[in-house]
C-alpha cells in the first residue's frame, strides 16, 4: 500500500525503507535538548511538557497521561492516534483547558490554557467534541448563529461563513433542527460549528466518524486548506489510522505518553512499514518489550511481528529505564513505572523558561460577564423553552395546577364522617326521632322536661355531621367499625333522658348508677388524630347548641346556660380559621421553590451530559454565564409562575390576603431564585440525573418537615427548631403568613427576617456552586 506524504502525495515504500538508517550516536545528537526561548515557545500552536494526569485518588491512580511530551507546530495538521480509552480526549480536554495537569506544562497559542487573556478556552479554538453537542431544539442556521455570537462575529459574518459551510459540508436545509438530522448530519454541523468563526486552533475528536469517504476526504483537502501559510493549526483525533496520512505529523499515543511524534513519511520510511497502522504496531510491540513480567500470550504476538534492526534504536539502548506497562496492545494502558519508551525526535524535552509576565487590565482579569456571551446565552435559553412550548406550557401550569389541588383538598371540613348510633332509648330505627322542639321548662315548676335528650342531641348533632347511621347493638356497631365503616360509636342507655333530668335536678342525691345511665357512651377510631380532634369538637359543641337552643325556645338569655366563657374577635385571622389558609404561605414558596430546584437543575445536568456545556465553555463562556445566563431567563418563567399562583390562591379561591401585594410576590419570586440557586448546587454537585433527583427529594421532605408548612414550629424539639429557623422557607413561610394574615409590612421583623435569610441563602447557593464549578474543573 502507498504511503503519502504531507501533503497526499503519494511516497514509495522503496524510497522511504532503506533511504536513511540512522546510528545511535546520530539520533542522540538529534534528541539534544533545543534551547527554548519566549519567541520558539510562542511559535508552537501547542506545546505539553511532562504532562502528568490521573484519574481517581492518589492512592488509586488511573494514570492517563505520564510523562507526555507533545508539540504541535503552528500551521500543522495534527493526527493524535492512540487505542480507545489511551487517554487522547482527556489530553484535548486539558489543552482546550477544560482540565488540569496534575503536573507539567501546557501552552497553547503562546499563553497557558485558563490564564487571563490568553483567548484559550475561547475564540481562538475551535472544538469538536467527540459528542453531538448540539442543541437539538435550534436550526442549523441557528446553531451557526449561536456559536458565532459567542466568538464575537457579526450576524452578517456568521451568514457568511455559515452559507460556505453549508454548501461545502452538503448540508440539509439550514432551517431544519439538529433534531431531526441525521447522525452523520449532525456531526457535520458539529464540525461546521467548530470553523464557523475560523479559529487558529481547531481540535477535532473523532470529526469523520459516520462521515462518507468522498466527504471525508474533503474535509481532510479543507484542513489542508485552511493550515496552509500557518493561518490555522488543526490537532485531530480518529480511529481511521489511514486518513492521517495526510497530516503532517502524527502522535501515537499509548500508555500515557507518545511512541512517536513525526510525520506520516518519515514514520513509514523509518519503521520501514507499508502503513501507519503497521508502524503503530510495531512501536507497541517495542515498547511492550519493556516489560519485564510479560505474559506468554504476548511474548507470542511480539515475536511473531518483525521489527527493523534499526528502526528506532533509542528504546533498545534504553531498555533498562523502561518501565513496565500494565496492559496489552490496543488497552488502555496505563505506566505503572516512571521508564521512558521513545523519545519524539521532533520535540525533545524543552527546558520552559519561566512564564511571561504580562499585566492585565482589572476588567480582562475580573470581567465575568460578557455582553456578547449573555446575549448568545440568554438567546438560547429562551429560544429553548418556546421551541419546547409544551415543557414551557407545563413549567408555568405545574405550580397554578398545584395551587388549585391545594385548595380544592385541603381545608375542607369533612362535614360526613360515618358515626354507628345506638339508641336504646327510643324503639325507631330513625337516627333523628322526634323530639319536643318548643320551650322544654314546666312553667309553674321551672322543670326541665328532658324527655327524648337522645333525639334533641342527635338533631344538633346531625346539623354538624350528617352521616349518622342507625345500628340496633353497640356490639354490632363495633364489628363494623372494626371493618372502618364508623369513625365513632355513640350509644345512649335505655333512661338517658330521666337520668339526665335527675342529674341536673338532683345531683347532691345522685348515684353513680343514674350518673352512669345519663352518660353517652363513645367508642372512636383514633387512628387519625385530625378526624379525632374534629368529632370531639362536634360532639362538644353540639351539646352546647342543645342548651342554647333551649335557652332560647324558653325566651331565657341565649348564654344563660352556655359555657361561662366568652371568645371576642381574633386579634388576626379569621374567626373560624382555617387550615388553607395556615398552610397557604408553605405550600406557595414550597411548590415555587421546588420546581425551581429541578428545573434549573434539569436543565444545566441536560445540558452537561449532551455535552453541549463542555462546548460552550471550551468557546469561552464561563459556568459564571451559564448560571447568569439560566437565572435571566427562568425570572421570567418564575414570575409568569408568581403570578399564577397569586391568581390562584386570592382571586380564584379568595385566600386571606390582606398584606402589600408587591412584597408578597416579591418574597415568593425570592423563593423561586432560592429555589433555582440551590438547583446550580445540586447540578455542580451531581453527576447524573438520578443522583440529582435523590439530592433534590431527599431535600424536600426535610425541608417541608422543618418549615412548618405541617406542623408549628413552636412544637418542634428545640434543637429542631434552632435548625428549622436557618432554613430557607422556615422564616420566609411565617413572613408570608404574616403579610397574608396579619397585613403586616416588611418593617415587622418576622417579615423582615423571611427576605434577609432567604437572600442569604440566594447567596450561599450561588458561591457554592461557584466554587463548586472552580474545584471540579479538571
Ligand atoms: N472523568 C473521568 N473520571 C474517571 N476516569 C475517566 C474520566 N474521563 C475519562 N476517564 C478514563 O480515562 C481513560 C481515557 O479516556 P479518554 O476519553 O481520554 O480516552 P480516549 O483515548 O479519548 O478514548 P476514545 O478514543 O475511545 O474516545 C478511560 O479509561 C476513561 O475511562
Amino acid at each position: 500500500m502507498p504511503a503519502y506524504d504531507n501533503h497526499g502525495a503519494t511516497i514509495s515504500l522503496e524510497d522511504v525503507r532503506p533511504a536513511v538508517q540512522l546510528d545511535l550516536a546520530a539520533r542522540r545528537r538529534e534528541l539534544k535538548t533545543q534551547i527554548s526561548t519566549l519567541t520558539t515557545r510562542k511559535e508552537q500552536a501547542v506545546c505539553v511538557r511532562h504532562a502528568y494526569k490521573r484519574y481517581g485518588s492518589k492512592s488509586n491512580p488511573n494514570v492517563i497521561l505520564d510523562g507526555l511530551n507533545m508539540t504541535v507546530p503552528k500551521g500543522a495538521i495534527y493526527g493524535l492516534l492512540g487505542a480507545s480509552g489511551c487517554g487522547k480526549t482527556t489530553l484535548l480536554s486539558c489543552i482546550v483547558g477544560r482540565r488540569r495537569l496534575n503536573s507539567g506544562d501546557i501552552w497553547v497559542l503562546g499563553g497557558r490554557p485558563g490564564s487571563p487573556g490568553s483567548g484559550v478556552p475561547g475564540p481562538r479554538i475551535g472544538y469538536m467534541p467527540q459528542e453531538i453537542a448540539l442543541f437539538g431544539e435550534f436550526s442549523i442556521r441557528e446553531t451557526f448563529l449561536y456559536f458565532g455570537m459567542i466568538a464575537g462575529m457579526s450576524k452578517e459574518e456568521i451568514v457568511k461563513n455559515a452559507k460556505f459551510l453549508e454548501t461545502f459540508l452538503e448540508l440539509p436545509d439550514p432551517q431544519r433542527l439538529v433534531k431531526i438530522l441525521s447522525g452523520g448530519q449532525q456531526r457535520r454541523v458539529s464540525f461546521a460549528a467548530a470553523l464557523i468563526h475560523k479559529p487558529e486552533l481547531l481540535i477535532l475528536d473523532e470529526p469523520t466518524v459516520g462521515v462518507d469517504p468522498v466527504l471525508r476526504q474533503n474535509i481532510w483537502d479543507y484542513l489542508v486548506d485552511i493550515t496552509k501559510g500557518r493561518r490555522t493549526t488543526v490537532i485531530i483525533t480518529t480511529h481511521y489510522i489511514d486518513e492521517t496520512k495526510q497530516a503532517n505529523v502524527i502522535g501515537l499515543m499509548r500508555g500515557g505518553r507518545f511512541l512517536a511524534e513525526q510525520s506520516p513519511a518519515e514514520l513509514i520510511r523509518r519503521y520501514q512499514s507499508e502503513t501507519l497502522e503497521d508502524v503503530f504496531l510495531k512501536l507497541a510491540v517495542i515498547q511492550n518489550r519493556g516489560k519485564r513480567r510479560r505474559s506468554s500470550i504476548l511474548a507470542d504476538v511480539v515475536d511473531k511481528v518483525e521489527i527493523p534492526a534499526t528502526a528506532n534504536p533509542a528504546p533498545q539502548a534504553e531498555e533498562a529505564e523502561i518501565g513496565e506497562i500494565s496492559g496489552e496492545f490496543g488497552d488502555n494502558v496505563s505506566m505503572s513505572s516512571k521508564g521512558r519508551v521513545v523519545v519524539t525526535p521532533d520535540c525533545s524535552p524543552v527546558e520552559m523558561p519561566p512564564e511571561e509576565q504580562r499585566n492585565f487590565t482589572i476588567y480582562e482579569k475580573y470581567n465575568p460577564l460578557k455582553w456578547n456571551h449573555m446575549k448568545a446565552l440568554v438567546w438560547r435559553n429562551a429560544l429553548g423553552l418556546i421551541r419546547n412550548y409544551g415543557l414551557l406550557a407545563f413549567i408555568i401550569g405545574l405550580p397554578m395546577l398545584q395551587m388549585v389541588l391545594f385548595c380544592v383538598a385541603v381545608g375542607r371540613y369533612p362535614d360526613d364522617l360515618p358515626i354507628s348510633v345506638i339508641n336504646y332509648e327510643v324503639n325507631s330505627t330513625d337516627v333523628l326521632c322526634d323530639f319536643n322542639r318548643g320551650c322544654a321548662q314546666n312553667p309553674e315548676t321551672w322543670e326541665w322536661d328532658m324527655s327524648n335528650f337522645s333525639c334533641r342531641y342527635l338533631h344538633y348533632l346531625h346539623q354538624r355531621q350528617s352521616n349518622l347511621l342507625y345500628y340496633p347493638t353497640t356490639e354490632a356497631a363495633l364489628a363494623d367499625a372494626k371493618n372502618a365503616k364508623a369513625w365513632l360509636i355513640i350509644t345512649f342507655p335505655s333512661n338517658f333522658s330521666e337520668s339526665i333530668r335527675q342529674r341536673m335536678v338532683d345531683s347532691r342525691d345522685i348515684d353513680n348508677a343514674t350518673i352512669d345511665t345519663s352518660s353517652i357512651k363513645m367508642h372512636m377510631d383514633n387512628v387519625n388524630k385530625q378526624i379525632k380532634w374534629m368529632l370531639k369538637k362536634d360532639l362538644a359543641e353540639a351539646f352546647v347548641d342543645v342548651l342554647t337552643n333551649m335557652t332560647v325556645a324558653c325566651d331565657l338569655p341565649e348564654r344563660a346556660l352556655a359555657i361561662p366563657a366568652h371568645i371576642h374577635d381574633p386579634i388576626y385571622g379569621l374567626k373560624m380559621p382555617n387550615m388553607t389558609d395556615f398552610a397557604a404561605p408553605g405550600v406557595i414558596l414550597t411548590v415555587i421553590y421546588f420546581l425551581a430546584v429541578a428545573l434549573t437543575s434539569g436543565a444545566l445536568l441536560s445540558e452537561r451530559n449532551e455535552g453541549t456545556l463542555e462546548r460552550s465553555l471550551v468557546s469561552g463562556i464561563t459556568s459564571v454565564e451559564i448560571l447568569f445566563a439560566l437565572l435571566i431567563v427562568e425570572l421570567v418563567v418564575m414570575f409568569l409562575q408568581t403570578v399564577g399562583v397569586m391568581i390562584i390562591a386570592f382571586l380564584v379561591f379568595e385566600l386571606s390576603q390582606n398584606g402589600p401585594i408587591g412584597w408578597v410576590v416579591f418574597l415568593t419570586f425570592l423563593a423561586g431564585i432560592c429555589g433555582m440557586t440551590f438547583g446550580f448546587v445540586v447540578a455542580t454537585l451531581c453527576d447524573t440525573d438520578k443522583t440529582a433527583t435523590y439530592m433534590a427529594l431527599g431535600s424536600f421532605l426535610p425541608m417541608t418537615l422543618l418549615s412548618g408548612v405541617i406542623w408549628p414550629i413552636e412544637g418542634m424539639h428545640d434543637i429542631l427548631k434552632a435548625i428549622s429557623i436557618v432554613l430557607p422557607l422556615t422564616k420566609s413561610t411565617e413572613g408570608l403568613r404574616s403579610m397574608l394574615q396579619k397585613g403586616w409590612g416588611i418593617d415587622q421583623p418576622d417579615v423582615y427576617l423571611g427576605f434577609v435569610i432567604i437572600i442569604a441563602w440566594i447567596f450561599l447557593h450561588l458561591t457554592a456552586s461557584i466554587c463548586l464549578l472552580r474545584f471540579k474543573k479538571g
